[in-house]
């Protein structure tokens, strides 16, 4: 059966399509997740992309359990004994789960708005991927995992060239690969902390016996007080550097050293923004003011500013761009780096591949990380001199994961094809448009709606935590699998192939949820 009866009031005659398909729908879906490994042209594909990609993706979400459903709950017992299970929602059929739609291990099918925390691209059982996924290119990755710093694969190079670096941010043409966002976020740091102090020794000169010394008792100068300069509320990653950048929640830090490295206030804006320009602006005056006197202040020598364009998991909280360039300004006059952290907001949610590319700077950030959505893990840059001259100072084994980078290949292959990118900024105009609706009728549970011309990239405040979670349960409940954010928010973060016809089903079910709230 369905969960729940929607009632909608005067929306959209197209929103009431996908209400009475809700409503009616106790039929099951039957759909293969077996894709055609040779998709024929998208015939059809300008209307609706997930219609050619996922023929047989389920209408409506279908329920037939509580949830978790009994299932669920019984393997989460049996793998907690072996596993920290604690933190998960439910158990997850991925081999049936079809397009935006998740199949959790008692058959529940949920219109996926979460995705994996932002991290699947073009849905599940995508035939493009799983094409990719069966080629002999990807069986040798897999099988014969290179250590890629001292044994690259023949095809590398243009694993690399056709896919990742095809989609590099402008100016920015080499990269490194690493295994995850924290990772690649740790290694641009790293490169950071090593350009800075071969500056500083002189291009050739040689660590001194001193360097040599002291680095190996963790002490200066050969392991040296530089720092990393990040923000109020930001998330980086949980490895140790990265950690230490991370400001978003205590329980991510707690008990865990840290490297005394400064932070930031980050803007807090008032919303709408078009109605608190000055307010807004004087915010964000204070911040780069506090930013400028930190630069001067700090007592060791600041190597980078890292800074996420939307800070997600710390309330998805945004400033302008006008604020990044000052930001960019800032560090340029202080011989900062820049690092940009688009592990999250990397490749194509928010209306542009990358969401940095619409502060329009006049020079590109010194390094731009990415994982998630690109589900292969690293970070951009163009400067050669942020490459280590020395052999060994930026390796390890495994260097990334060539799998993963085929896999970015065909991403950014399907992205370019489909124009997913405006597909997805237009289908986020739509969704904007109508939760500013909504925002009219619940004020108290729809606070701070933002977003706004940031592709699907959208989230609101709720009233506080306990009514935040409450509301992404009974989501749940409804079907939609939803995520939050912050102290208080609910954050949107779907698949590049989600649709208005998706659309309607998840602000439907949204609807009822906060009248029932
Ligand atoms: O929730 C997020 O936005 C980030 C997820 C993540 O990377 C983490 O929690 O480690
Ligand atoms: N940053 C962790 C997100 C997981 C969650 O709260 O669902």
């Amino acid at each position: 059966m369905v969960i729940g009866t929607l009632r909608h009031a005067n929306r959209l005659a197209v929103r009431s399509v996908a209400v009475d398909a809700l409503k009616r729908s106790a039929r099951s879906f039957a759909f293969h997740s077996t894709a055609p490994a040779d998709p024929s042209p998208p015939a059809g594909a300008s209307e609706s992309l997930a219609a050619y990609y996922f023929p047989n993706e389920p209408e409506v979400p279908r329920l037939s359990t509580s949830v978790p459903g009994p299932r669920s709950v019984e393997i989460l017992k049996s793998l907690d004994k072996i596993y920290d299970a604690h933190a998960a929602y439910m158990v997850c059929d991925y081999q049936n789960s079809i397009g935006n739609y998740l199949r959790d291990a008692d058959q529940n099918l949920y219109l996926d708005v979460y995705a994996q925390i932002a991290s699947i691209p073009l849905g599940y059982n995508n035939p493009a991927l799983a094409a990719a996924a069966k080629s002999p290119e990807m069986i040798d990755a897999i099988i014969n995992r290179p250590a890629m710093g001292n044994f690259p694969s023949l095809p590398w190079e243009s694993i690399l060239q056709d896919g990742i670096l095809a989609a590099a941010p402008d100016g920015l043409n080499k990269v490194w690969t690493s295994l995850s966002g924290s990772d690649a976020n740790e290694c641009a740091y790293k490169a950071a902390f090593i350009y800075h102090r071969t500056r500083q020794r002189g291009k050739g000169n040689d660590f001194s016996e001193l360097e040599r010394r002291t680095t190996m008792e963790n002490t200066s100068p050969g392991s040296p007080d530089l720092a990393i300069l990040s923000f109020e509320k930001a998330f980086h990653g949980r490895l140790f550097g990265s950690l230490s950048t991370t400001r978003s929640n205590p329980i991510h830090k707690m008990d865990i050293p840290a490297f005394h490295w400064p932070k930031a206030p980050f803007p807090a804006l008032k919303y709408p923004l078009d109605q608190h320009e000055a307010e807004n602006r004087a915010e964000e005056d204070r911040c780069l003011a506090a930013i400028e006197t930190i630069l001067h202040e700090w007592e060791s020598r600041i190597s980078a500013v890292v800074v996420e364009p939307i800070q997600s998991e710390g309330g998805d909280n945004h400033a302008t761009p006008y604020f990044f360039q000052q930001l960019r300004t800032l560090t340029k006059q202080h011989d900062v780096l820049l690092i940009v952290d688009e592990v999250q907001t990397g490749v194509g949610a928010t209306g542009t591949f990358w969401a940095h590319e619409q502060w329009n700077l006049d020079t590109p950030p010194d390094m731009v990380t990415f994982s998630k959505k690109f589900q292969a893990a690293g970070y951009f840059y163009g400067n050669e001199e942020l490459r280590p001259s020395i052999p060994f100072r930026q390796f390890n084994t495994w260097c990334g994961d060539p799998s993963k980078a085929i896999i970015a290949r065909e991403i950014v292959k399907e992205i370019h094809a489909y124009d997913l990118v405006a597909r997805t900024s237009h289908v986020g105009k739509y969704i904007y448009d109508q939760l500013e609706e909504l925002q009219r009728t619940f004020p108290q549970l729809m606070q701070n709606l933002r977003g706004k011309d940031r592709g699907t990239f959208i989230a609101w405040d709720t009233t506080d935590l306990d009514t935040r979670n409450k509301i992404l349960t009974d989501m749940k409940k409804m079907g939609i699998n939803i995520g939050g954010c912050g102290a208080r928010s609910v954050r949107l973060r779907p698949a590049l192939v989600f649709e208005k016809k998706h659309a309607d089903v998840f602000l439907d079910a949204l609807e009822y949820v906060l009248k029932q709230a």
